[in-house]
C-alpha cells in the first residue's frame, strides 16, 4: 500500500458514533472508508483494504457489543492498538413535521435501542422496534419511512436534510459512554500519532480457549486465570462454535498492567506461556 493515504474503516454511513470516534482519534489526517456492518470493518482490516479500523466494544449502559466479540473469536482477526471513549447522547429524529403520536416504528442499532429501553417503553409502548445496521443508517431510512423515528446522534439532523429532533438525551442514564477499539491487521502497522500524547501501554487482550475435545480435562476458568497471574480488569465470554460439546466458551481477558517496570509485552507473553502449559489456547489480540 505504498503511497496510498492511511485509511481508517468504520461502521457507516457518515454520522454514526463510530465515525465520530474515528474522527476524534484520527481527525483529517487520514482517509475514511465506510462499512455497512462491524464485521465488514474487521474484513476490511484483515484483507488490508485499509490500514486501521475503529470498532465499538462496550457501552456503559447496555454492555458488550456482541458482534465485535463474535468477530474476535475468529483467527487472524487483527490487533487492538488503542481505545477511544465517546460520550453518547441519543436523540429521537423524525421527518420534519411528524408528531410523536404519528410514530408507529422506531429504528436504530440494537445497542442504541437497548440504551433507550426505558424511554421507549414509557413514551412509545406500542411502536415496533426495528434493528438497523447503525444509528445513521436508521436516520437515512426514515427519510423514506415517514411513520418511523430514528435513535441517533444530533449530528444526523444536520447531515440528513429534512430530519428534525423531537427529543434529546433519551438514553436511560444521563451518563452514557461507548468505548471503541482501534485495530490494525498486525502489531507492526505504524499508526499516525494521536493529537494528544499517547499514554504508555497498560492494557492487553488475550483470547483463552479450553477445548474439551482436544484436552478432555481442560481446566476451569478460575485455574486458567490463576495461571495467567496478571490483573484481569474484565472478562467476556462467547460460545465456542466449533466444539462438539455444548456450553463451552471462548474467554476474552482484558489485562491491566500493575506498577512493575518490566516490559508489559513480555509479561503478557510469559503469562500466555503459563496458560498454554495447561493445554489451553491463548492468543494475544491486542496491546495498547
Ligand atoms: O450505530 C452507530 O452509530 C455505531 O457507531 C454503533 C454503536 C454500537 O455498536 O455500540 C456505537 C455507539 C453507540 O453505543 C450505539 C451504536
Amino acid at each position: 500500500m505504498h503511497g496510498t493515504p492511511f485509511t481508517v474503516a468504520f461502521l457507516g454511513p457518515l454520522g454514526t458514533y463510530s465515525h465520530q470516534a474515528a474522527y476524534d482519534r484520527f481527525g483529517n489526517t487520514v482517509g475514511y472508508y465506510e462499512c455497512k456492518t462491524i464485521t465488514e470493518v474487521f474484513n476490511a482490516i484483515a484483507s488490508k483494504a485499509v490500514q486501521a479500523g475503529v470498532i465499538p466494544q462496550e457501552n456503559s449502559i447496555y454492555g458488550t457489543v456482541i458482534e465485535t466479540y463474535d468477530a474476535l473469536r475468529k483467527q487472524n482477526v487483527g490487533f487492538i492498538r488503542g481505545e477511544i471513549v465517546l460520550k453518547v447522547q441519543h436523540c429521537l429524529l423524525v421527518r420534519g413535521g411528524v408528531k410523536p403520536e404519528e410514530i408507529q416504528c422506531i429504528k436504530s442499532h440494537e445497542q442504541a435501542l437497548g440504551q433507550c429501553r426505558g424511554f421507549l417503553t414509557k413514551n412509545f409502548p406500542n411502536a415496533s422496534l426495528e434493528k438497523m445496521a447503525s444509528t445513521a443508517a436508521a436516520a437515512e431510512a426514515i427519510l423514506t419511512s415517514p411513520k418511523c423515528a430514528a435513535i441517533c446522534s444530533k449530528l444526523c439532523a444536520t447531515l440528513f436534510n429534512g430530519l428534525e429532533i423531537l427529543y434529546e438525551g433519551i438514553q436511560d442514564q444521563n451518563s452514557n459512554f461507548t468505548r471503541f477499539h482501534v485495530l490494525t491487521a498486525t502489531q507492526d502497522v505504524e499508526l499516525p500519532p494521536p493529537a494528544y500524547p499517547a499514554p504508555s501501554q497498560t492494557h492487553g487482550l488475550v483470547r483463552l480457549t479450553a477445548r474439551r475435545d482436544v484436552t478432555p480435562r481442560a481446566p476451569p476458568i478460575n485455574q486458567i486465570l490463576a495461571a495467567l497471574d496478571l490483573t484481569v480488569s474484565r472478562l467476556d465470554r462467547r460460545p465456542q462454535l466449533d466444539s462438539p460439546f455444548p456450553f463451552c466458551d471462548v474467554y476474552f481477558a482484558e489485562l491491566e498492567k500493575g506498577d512493575s517496570s518490566a516490559s508489559w509485552h513480555s509479561a503478557v507473553e510469559d503469562a500466555m506461556k503459563r496458560v498454554k502449559a495447561l493445554g489451553v489456547e491463548a492468543e494475544l489480540l491486542g496491546l495498547w
